[in-house]
C-alpha cells in the first residue's frame, strides 16, 4: 500500500464538499490504490455540520481513508497538505455576477494564502474553487511567496466539461469523442470556449457544425450555464463543480493524454501578459502541466481572449491590496 497523502478541502459543510469529500474518499480523484488523510476546514459556525459530515464518511467506511481532521484553524487544515481544494466561499445568487462575490470572498483567500505558505507541504497542489475563482487563486499565490505561482490553479475545468456536452450533443456523438476543446480566460461571463481547434471523431468541429451555433448558442450557453443553473436550482452548481475538481487534481497529478482547461497563471504566452490567473489549454504529465503552444489564433478569438483577460485585469486591480 502506498503511503496516504494529505488532502486538504475548505469550505467542507457546504453543498460542493458534499459530493466532492466522498468521491475524493472513494478513490475518484487519485485512483483506487491510494490512501487519504483528510483535512477539513470551515468557519466556527459550520463545524457542527462539518462534524455531521465527518460521522457521514466515518459510517461509509471507505478503505482508503486513513484519517479525517475537522477544524476550523487553517493551520491545521493545511497542515503538511499534499493537495489542497479551496471551495469554502460564499456563493453568488441569482441576478450577481461572479466578480459580485469579490468583496465578501477575497480576505478569506490571502488568510489561506499565507497559511498554505506557512504549513503546506512544499509540494503543495492548490486549486480555487470558490468564486471568483480565478482572482482569488492569484490572491492566495500571492500570499505565499515561498510556493512558486505554478502551485495555484483555478477551476475552468467545469466550463470545459460543459462545453464538451454541448458539443458531442449537438455533432451526435460522445464525449470522449471531442478532442481539444479550449476555455479561454476568466471563469466569469467573459471566458472564451473556442473551438477553433476542437475536433470531433477526428473532424474539425467547425466542419460540423454552423458558424451562428456556434457564435450564437454554444458560446452564451457555456458562458451562462452557471446562472441557468442558478436558475433552475436555486442554488449554484454542485455535484459537477465536484467532478470537475476531482477531473483537474486527477488530471494535474496523475497525467492526461488529452488536452484539458486550467486557468494557472499567465506566462506571456498567447499574448496574456503576466499578473493574472487564465485559462488555458494544459497537457498534464509527470505530475506538471505544459501550456498547449503554436496554436493560430484568428481576430474573432484574439478579441473575445483580450475582452476576458481585460476583465481580470479589472478584477486584479480591485484587490491590489491584498497581493501582498
Ligand atoms: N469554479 C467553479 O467552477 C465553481 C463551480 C461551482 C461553485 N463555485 C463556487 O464555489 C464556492 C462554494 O460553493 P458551495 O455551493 O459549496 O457553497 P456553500 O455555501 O454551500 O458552501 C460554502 C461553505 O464554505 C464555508 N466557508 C465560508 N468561508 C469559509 C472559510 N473562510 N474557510 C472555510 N470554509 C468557509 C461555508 O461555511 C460553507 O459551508 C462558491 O463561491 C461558488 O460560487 C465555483
Ligand atoms: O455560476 C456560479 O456562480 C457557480 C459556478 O461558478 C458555476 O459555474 O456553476
Amino acid at each position: 500500500m502506498k503511503d496516504p497523502v494529505r488532502i486538504a478541502i475548505t469550505g467542507g459543510a457546504g453543498q460542493i464538499s458534499y459530493s466532492l469529500i466522498f468521491r475524493i474518499a472513494a478513490g475518484d480523484m487519485l485512483g483506487p490504490d491510494q490512501p487519504v488523510i483528510l483535512q477539513l476546514l470551515e468557519i466556527p459556525q459550520a463545524m457542527d455540520a462539518l462534524n455531521g459530515v465527518v460521522m457521514e464518511v466515518n459510517d461509509c467506511a471507505f478503505p482508503l481513508v486513513q484519517d479525517i481532521v475537522a477544524s476550523d484553524d487553517p493551520n491545521v487544515a493545511f497542515k503538511d497538505a499534499d493537495f489542497a481544494l479551496l471551495v469554502g466561499a460564499r456563493p453568488r445568487g441569482p441576478g450577481m455576477e461572479r466578480k459580485d462575490l469579490l468583496e465578501a470572498n477575497a480576505a478569506i483567500f490571502s488568510v489561506q494564502g499565507k497559511a498554505l505558505n506557512e504549513y503546506a507541504s512544499r509540494d503543495v497542489r492548490v486549486l480555487v474553487v470558490g468564486n471568483p475563482a480565478n482572482t482569488n487563486a492569484l490572491i492566495a499565490s500571492c500570499n505565499a511567496p515561498d510556493l512558486s505561482p505554478r502551485q495555484f490553479t483555478a477551476m475552468t475545468r467545469l466550463d470545459h466539461n460543459r462545453a464538451l456536452t454541448q458539443l458531442a450533443q449537438k455533432t451526435g456523438k460522445r464525449v470522449t469523442d471531442v478532442d481539444s476543446m479550449i476555455i479561454w480566460g476568466n471563469h466569469s461571463a467573459t471566458q472564451y470556449p473556442d473551438l477553433a481547434h476542437t475536433k470531433v471523431d477526428g473532424k474539425p468541429a467547425f466542419d460540423l457544425v454552423e458558424r451562428d451555433w456556434y457564435e450564437n448558442d454554444f458560446i452564451p450557453t457555456v458562458q451562462q450555464r452557471g446562472a441557468a443553473i442558478i436558475k433552475a436550482r436555486g442554488a449554484s452548481s454542485a455535484a459537477s463543480a465536484a467532478s470537475s475538481a476531482i477531473d483537474h487534481m486527477r488530471d494535474w497529478a496523475l497525467g492526461t493524454d488529452g488536452v484539458v482547461s486550467m486557468a494557472i497563471p499567465s506566462d506571456g504566452s498567447y499574448g496574456i501578459a503576466e499578473g493574472i490567473i487564465y485559462s488555458y489549454p494544459v497537457r498534464c504529465q509527470n505530475g506538471d502541466y505544459e501550456i498547449v503552444q503554436g496554436l493560430e489564433i484568428d481576430e474573432f478569438s484574439r478579441a473575445k481572449m483580450q475582452a476576458t483577460e481585460d476583465e481580470l485585469r479589472q478584477e486584479r486591480a480591485a484587490v491590489e491590496h491584498l497581493l501582498g
